[in-house]
């Protein structure tokens, strides 16, 4: 074991109400807005396939000229209440956005940096607009921040002479300012999600990371900090030295997530962020350059998620005029019908804990009344769904979470085995089955000589 003074600051969960909404929220909206949306992916009539937020290094734009964008940034559709009310119906609790992405142009009118919606053509304060339309729905907000600025004059890959420290350490002095700005000036911000940190510049600065996490929860107690903004006294990242995860909640999954069977994550918070394209989180004018999840692809990442109790963040890119694309409004609208029907089994819900993972589907559990839910995306051709259960408990009672009164058989075939019969029909979009379970201390089976 190590001794730490940048490592892990606490084990296990936070247990406070912050925190506990954090988790309950589940299902969160990611907006990845800024100058890259102007061009969408293309420069000089060529269409780049990479990330569109990356075109800048991509295309080797330099500074000046990418920097010169702003002057064309001016979102007239822009409603932030349109937003909002779509985030509502898709059924989010809460949004993440980005202040400032890695060019560094900042979405809010900072004082230390020029490089901001002030001097656009647009003027006004776009994250105190989405505040106020978001919290206004009922969504907590949350606030991405790139460490690595690729405008800033300051900015470091690397420290490898005195002036690289010296520049570095203003630049870390203005990172730390606009902290400050971003939580004393947007009160009801619930998280910051930090990005852009992986640089040995700032694994060589790990007392930087662990300051500024303390300065922010000083400033808002109750805060949520993910674990890619820490470094430790080593440059480990996510979990320090000791193995230990630094924040409050792990947030390594990206693009990906853990196998249904990685029962390692239950032990911890954590949060997947997700793109609906392949890699693209900024708006990218081609939209179908590469593959695009289905509506029902992303529902059974937000189930799987919800089941391996961790929060699940969509990614949406707005583009330049400041509407949603067409795309994406439809994957919102049918994830919120599904949403409507099925929230009981996401919101407030996670791991079902000792359940086996089953063939049809995920357990989720409900954090406060323990209730259990099946969600079915596979329907087995015998119409059977053949349920694992755990040592002495069976499912008394099972019915759908949409129609109640529709009964399904239950039967209890051998020890922990219980059959659920669907009823004859098609299903469309997955399903919630509530399971009603009982503690048996009897065995009334015989296990099996072998
Ligand atoms: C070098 O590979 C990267 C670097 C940064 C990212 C950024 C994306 O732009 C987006 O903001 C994502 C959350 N973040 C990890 C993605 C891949």
């Amino acid at each position: 074991k190590k001794l730490l003074k940048y490592g892990a600051q606490y084990e296990g969960k936070r247990t406070d109400a912050a925190m506990q909404k954090w988790r309950s929220n589940r299902f969160g909206q990611f907006i990845h807005w800024g100058l890259y949306a102007i061009p969408g992916g293309e420069w000089k009539g060529k269409t780049y396939t990479y990330a569109a937020e990356f075109l800048k290094s991509s295309a080797h734009i330099p500074n000046s000229t990418w920097d010169s964008l702003q002057y064309q940034f001016n979102p007239v559709k822009f409603d932030p209440k349109t937003w909002a009310k779509m985030a509502k119906k898709m059924g989010v609790k809460y949004m993440t956005i980005t202040t400032k992405h890695h060019e560094g142009f900042c979405l809010w009118p900072t004082q230390y940096t020029k490089f901001n919606i002030g001097n656009t053509p647009y003027k006004k304060d776009i994250i105190k607009a989405l505040v106020d339309a978001y919290n206004s729905e009922g969504i907590d907000v949350n606030f991405y921040y790139s460490v690595l600025d690729w405008h800033h004059p300051d900015w470091r890959y690397d420290i490898k002479t005195k002036e690289d420290s010296i520049a570095f350490s203003r630049y870390l002095t203005f990172a730390q300012n606009q902290l400050k700005e971003l939580a004393e000036n947007y009160p009801s911000v619930k998280g910051f999600w930090f990005d852009g940190t992986w640089d040995q510049s700032i694994k060589k600065n790990g007392w930087w990371t662990l300051q500024v996490e303390q300065m922010l929860k000083s400033i808002r107690p109750g805060v949520v900090v993910n674990s890619r903004l820490r470094a430790d006294d080593y440059g480990a990242r996510h979990f320090d030295s000791n193995g230990k995860m630094m924040g409050d909640y792990e947030s390594g999954y990206e693009r990906r997530l853990p196998s249904p069977t990685d029962t390692q994550v239950i032990h911890r918070d954590w949060e997947a962020c997700m793109t609906i394209p392949e890699n693209q989180w900024g708006y990218h004018k081609k939209w179908d350059i590469s593959y695009t999840k289905t509506p029902l692809e992303l529902i059974e990442m937000l189930v799987q998620t919800t089941s391996l109790g961790g929060n699940f963040l969509l990614n949406f890119g707005p583009k330049p005029d400041g509407t949603i694309r067409i795309e994406e409004q439809q994957i919102a609208e049918h994830i919120g019908n599904w949403m409507k029907i099925n929230s009981a089994a996401i919101y407030n819900a996670g791991h079902a804990k000792g359940w086996p993972r089953q063939d049809w589907g995920y357990f989720t559990q409900n954090e406060t009344t323990g209730k259990l839910y099946a969600v079915v995306f596979n329907i087995p051709i015998s119409g059977i769904l053949k349920i694992q259960t755990l040592e002495g408990i069976t499912i008394s009672k099972a019915s759908f979470l949409e129609k109640p009164d529709v009964p399904i058989t239950v039967k209890e075939i051998a020890k922990k085995q219980v059959n659920l019969y669907l009823p004859q029909q098609s299903f469309s979009e997955p399903f919630v089955i509530i399971l009603d379970t009982i503690n048996e201390n009897k065995n009334k089976y015989i296990d099996a000589k072998t």
